[in-house]
């Protein structure tokens, strides 16, 4: 039997599938067809793409994630799919301080107190970060970096920052509450489809500054479209804060990141050219469903989820905290 792990961070819901673990190995291929039927599925619960952990033969790493959004495009990174894989392999080692390998770097994960009653807290760093045209890519946009820029191409009246975490991220910073829905599903929409400026598409975020080391992230994913958070869309647009907006953060405290699905906490670190985020929040196991391993790709997938009850832990701790 394989095990598909029901998980989330900030709701933002993933199936987390240990290959490791199988008898038979799944290529990237099949590991994307497999993340389009789980999302697809009319009778399992939502998922906004597939976690896949495996080992890895890196100094320091317990292990690999690689990340299969919805559409089963492949991400080079997934902030909060991070916190769920360290999670799930601190536990599986025993471990609280370790790193993963991901596509362009072994992260540090660090296993933190439970923030509040059955609420796991993990931090892991989102690096690299990085700002050339080539790392996005953007084309066709007169920018070495776009930093703080008037895009007209984009919006009338907003300004973008636009970084590598690595994945691809487009921030804007608004006043209006209206700029977070049809105007960035419109923009999300447009860049994420056949278009002449992020070829591979890319993660689009709007947010709003709510005080000092306070913002509200809205994030239009590539690949998956609206999700009620996506980690690295957080930690990018906290870079941005610090960037844009020196004199709303002080770099020496958390940034507290609400989003639709929750909160998480940044700290971002801007020394010369080693700039990174640590990301920390929740990873909730919401539970599990077993599978024969080989009806994995060929047959239907049934709906008989184990609850694990930390979800009721999780809205608890939620109705706690007030932006
Ligand atoms: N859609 C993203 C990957 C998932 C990122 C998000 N779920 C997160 O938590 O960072 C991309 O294609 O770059």
């Amino acid at each position: 039997m394989s095990k598909l792990h029901y998980v989330h961070g900030s709701e933002n819901h993933f199936f987390l599938l240990d290959v490791d673990e199988l008898k038979d190995s799944l290529d990237d291929i099949q590991l994307s067809y497999l993340a389009q039927k789980l999302s697809h599925s009319d009778v399992l619960p939502y998922s906004d793409g597939l976690l896949v952990v495996d080992h890895s033969d890196h100094a320091e790493c317990i292990g690999q994630m690689k990340v299969f959004n919805s559409d089963g495009s492949v991400a080079s990174m997934c902030g909060n799919g991070l916190r769920c894989v360290g999670r799930y392999l601190a536990e599986k080692f025993n471990q609280t301080d370790f790193k993963v390998q991901t596509t362009q770097a072994d992260l540090n994960v660090h296993v933190f107190d439970d923030i509040a009653k059955g609420v796991s807290w993990i931090g892991v760093q989102i690096a690299p970060v990085k700002f050339a045209p080539a790392a996005l890519p953007y084309t066709n946009l007169d920018f070495d970096q776009i930093i703080n820029e008037e895009i007209p191409e984009f919006s009338d009246h907003l300004k973008f920052t636009s970084m590598a975490v690595p994945n691809p991220h487009l921030i804007s910073f608004v006043e209006d509450d209206n700029d977070l829905e049809e105007p960035l599903f419109n923009l999300g929409t447009y860049l994420n489809q056949p278009n002449e400026y992020y070829p591979d598409g890319v993660n689009v975020n709007f947010a709003k500054i709510l005080g000092k080391n306070k913002i509200f992230v809205r994030t239009f994913e590539r690949g998956v479209g609206f999700t009620n958070a996506c980690g690295t869309g957080m930690s990018a647009t906290s870079m941005a804060f610090a960037m844009n907006y020196p004199e709303s953060v002080d770099v020496n405290e958390p940034i507290d990141v609400f989003n639709p699905g929750g909160k998480v906490q940044t700290r971002v670190h801007i020394e010369l050219d080693n700039r990174w985020i640590q990301l920390m929040g929740n990873a909730t196991f919401v539970g599990y469903i077993e599978a024969d391993e080989v009806d994995l790709l060929s047959q239907p997938i049934q709906n008989n989820l184990v609850e694990s009850g930390e979800e009721a832990d999780y809205l608890a701790f939620i109705d706690t905290i007030k932006q």
